[in-house]
C-alpha cells in the first residue's frame, strides 16, 4: 500500500494533538479514542496537549504540511458547519514555504514554450519573489523591457495532491462509516470541494482567464486594476502577468504615510464586492491581504490591485435574487418577509411553517442587531441566514458559501483600515439600487433582449411545438377520461358489491327473525 508512510503520519498527527476530541463528547468514537490515546502516550503532558481543540487542529495541519494547510484554509469557509472557535483558527493558517530551485526557472520556461528563455525575456530572477504550497513566483523584465511576474507550478505537485485526496476520501469514508455523527460533518462533501478548488488552482490557464475577464470587467474603472496576462507566453504551469507596484493593503503604516483615505478606501472595497456580485455576477474569492494591494496615485479616491485570480464565484440569477431579496429584508429586520421569501420562491419545501421560520430567524438576528453598527458582521448574518434556512430543510448552494465566506473576508479587511465602516451604509443603496434596476422598462428590455434569439432560434419549431403540446392535451384528455370511466366502473362495483351486501343481511336478518318465530311456535 504506497499511501501507508503518509497515513501513518496522519494518524500520528492525529493521536499526538487528540484530534479525536474535537468532536463534541456525544459524537466521540470510544474505540477511535482509546487507539489514538494509546498511541499519542508518548506526547502525554506534552503542551501541544494543553492548546485549546481549535489550535490543536491548526497546529496539526501545520505539521502535515503545505497541501493540508490549504485544506484547513478552504475548511475555514465552512462556517455554515463549522464552530466558531475553529473556523477562526483555520483562516490564520499560513502557507508560506520554501522556494524550489530544482528545476530552475530558466528551465522551467524553455521546457514550457520549447526555445531558449532569453528569445522573451531580458531577465528572470532565480530566487523567487513569493513561494507557497502550489505555487511560486518569479520577477522578470521582457526584452521588450516591460516588468512582469511569472509564476510556476512547484514540481509534481499534482501528483502529491491527488495522492492526498485519495487518502483524505478514503479518511472521510472512516469517518462516515464508523464514527457516530461523523455523517454531521460531511467529510465526503468537503473533501470534494477541497478537490474542486485545489485541481482548478493548479491549472493557470484558467487563473489566467479569470484573471483577463475580471480585468474587461473593470475596463477603465476608477476602482480596480487586475494586472494584465501575456497569453503568448502563459501554458497551463506557467502564467505570465504584468507586474504591479502597489502597497499591500494590510500595511496601513505606508498607506497613511501616502495619506491614503482609509475610510473611502474601506468602502471602495465595499462597492467593488457588491459590483462584482450583482452587476458582474464574477468575484474574486480569494481575497485576503497578500492578493490586494492599493495604488496611492489618488489618495483621496485610491484604487485597488488584485492578483490572484485562481478561485473565482459566480451566481445565478437565482442565487442573486435570494441574496439581494432576503439581505433587503434583513436589513429591515422584517424576518417575516425572510421566511415567506423561502417558501415563495420554493427555496425551502412548501409545507415549512413560516411562523417558526420568522421566530427562528428573529432569534439569531436580534442579539446581532442589537450591537453597535461597528460590530455587526454581514458575513455572520448570511451565516446564520443559512444555519437557519438548512434547519428548515433549503440546501445552500455552495456559490452562496463561497460568496459569503468572501464578504467575511471583505469586511475584514475593510474594518482593519477603518473600524468604524458601515457595511449597511454602503451596501443598502446599492442593494434598492439593484432591485429597483431590475424593475426598470430599460432592465426589462435587456433581459428581452438577451431571450430574443433563443426565441428566434426556436421559432421555425413553433408549429411543431404547438402541434405536440395538443397531442399532449389530447393525450391528457383521453387519460383523464379513461381514468373517470375507470372511476365510475369502480364505484359502480362498489354500489354494487354494497347492495348485494344489504341483500344479504337483509336475507339473513329474515332466516334469524323466521328461526326465531318457528322456534317459539314449536315451544308454543
Ligand atoms: N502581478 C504581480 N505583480 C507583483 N507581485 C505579484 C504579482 N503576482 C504575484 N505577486 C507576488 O507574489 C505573491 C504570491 O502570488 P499569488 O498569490 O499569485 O501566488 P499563490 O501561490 O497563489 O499564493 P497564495 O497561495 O499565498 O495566494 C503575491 O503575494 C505578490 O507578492
Amino acid at each position: 500500500m504506497k499511501h501507508l508512510p503518509r497515513l501513518l503520519k496522519i494518524i500520528s498527527v492525529a493521536a499526538k494533538y487528540r484530534l479525536d476530541k474535537l468532536a463534541p463528547a456525544s459524537g466521540r468514537s470510544r474505540l477511535l479514542g482509546m487507539v489514538l490515546g494509546t498511541l499519542g502516550l508518548p506526547w502525554t503532558g506534552n503542551a501541544v496537549r494543553k492548546l485549546p481543540p481549535a489550535d490543536r487542529l491548526r497546529a496539526a495541519l501545520e505539521e502535515l504540511g503545505p497541501i493540508y494547510i490549504k485544506f484547513g484554509q478552504l475548511l475555514s469557509t465552512r462556517r455554515d458547519f463549522l464552530p466558531h472557535d475553529i473556523s477562526e483558527a483555520l483562516q490564520s493558517l499560513q502557507d508560506k514555504v520554501p522556494g524550489f530551485s530544482k528545476p530552475g526557472i530558466h528551465e522551467i520556461i524553455e521546457a514550457n514554450l520549447g526555445i531558449d528563455w532569453q528569445q522573451y525575456f531580458q531577465h528572470v530572477d532565480t530566487s523567487p519573489l513569493a513561494s507557497a504550497s502550489i505555487a511560486q513566483v518569479h520577477a522578470a523584465t521582457l526584452t521588450s523591457g516591460e516588468e512582469v511576474v511569472i509564476k510556476v507550478l512547484r514540481p509534481n505537485i499534482e501528483q502529491t495532491i491527488r495522492q492526498d485526496i485519495h487518502l483524505l476520501k478514503w479518511v472521510a469514508t472512516i469517518i462516515e462509516r464508523y464514527i457516530p455523527n461523523g455523517k454531521r460533518l460531511r467529510p465526503k462533501e468537503v473533501i470534494a470541494d477541497y478537490e474542486h478548488v485545489i485541481l482548478g488552482e493548479l491549472n493557470l490557464t484558467s487563473e489566467g482567464a479569470n484573471a483577463s475577464l475580471l480585468r474587461r470587467n473593470f475596463d477603465n474603472s476608477l476602482l480596480l486594476y487586475v494586472p494584465k496576462v501575456y497569453w503568448d507566453i502563459s501554458r497551463e504551469t506557467m502564467l505570465v502577468s504584468e507586474r504591479i507596484q502597489g502597497i499591500p493593503v494590510s500595511d496601513i503604516d505606508t498607506l497613511r504615510a501616502h495619506n491614503v483615505d482609509l475610510k473611502r478606501l474601506a468602502e471602495i472595497g465595499v462597492e467593488i464586492f457588491f459590483t462584482q456580485v450583482f452587476d458582474h455576477s464574477f468575484f474574486h474569492a480569494d481575497m485576503h491581504p497578500g492578493n490586494i494591494f492599493v495604488d496611492p496615485e489618488n489618495p483621496t479616491s485610491p484604487r485597488y490591485i488584485a492578483i490572484d485570480c485562481a478561485i473565482i464565484g459566480s451566481l445565478s440569477n437565482d442565487d442573486q435574487q435570494y441574496l439581494a431579496r432576503n439581505l433587503l429584508a434583513i436589513f429591515k429586520r422584517d424576518y417575516r418577509k425572510v421566511a415567506e421569501l423561502h417558501v415563495e420562491c420554493g427555496w425551502v419545501p412548501p409545507d415549512t411553517r413560516v411562523v417558526e421560520f420568522e421566530a427562528a430567524m428573529r432569534t439569531v438576528c436580534e442579539p446581532i442587531f442589537e450591537r453597535p453598527l461597528r460590530d455587526i458582521s454581514f458575513g455572520y448574518l448570511l451565516v446564520q441566514l443559512f444555519r437557519t434556512a438548512g434547519r428548515f430543510n433549503m440546501e445552500v448552494q455552495p456559490s452562496l458559501v463561497l460568496l459569503q465566506k468572501t464578504l467575511l473576508n471583505v469586511e475584514g479587511l475593510g474594518r482593519q483600515l477603518y473600524p468604524d465602516l458601515d457595511l449597511w451604509q454602503t451596501a443598502l443603496p446599492f442593494l434598492e439600487r439593484w432591485n429597483k434596476r431590475r424593475m426598470q422598462p430599460s432592465y426589462l428590455w435587456k433581459e428581452l433582449k438577451t431571450h430574443v434569439p433563443d426565441w428566434i432560434e426556436q421559432f421555425p419549431h413553433l408549429p411543431q411545438l404547438v402541434l405536440d403540446s395538443m397531442q399532449h392535451q389530447q393525450n391528457l384528455q383521453s387519460i383523464h377520461q379513461r381514468m373517470q370511466e375507470q372511476l365510475a366502473m369502480q364505484q359502480q362495483a362498489i354500489e354494487r358489491q354494497q347492495a348485494s351486501t344489504k341483500r344479504w343481511r337483509v336475507a339473513a336478518l329474515l332466516s334469524i327473525t323466521a328461526a326465531v318465530a318457528i322456534w317459539y311456535f314449536i315451544l308454543n
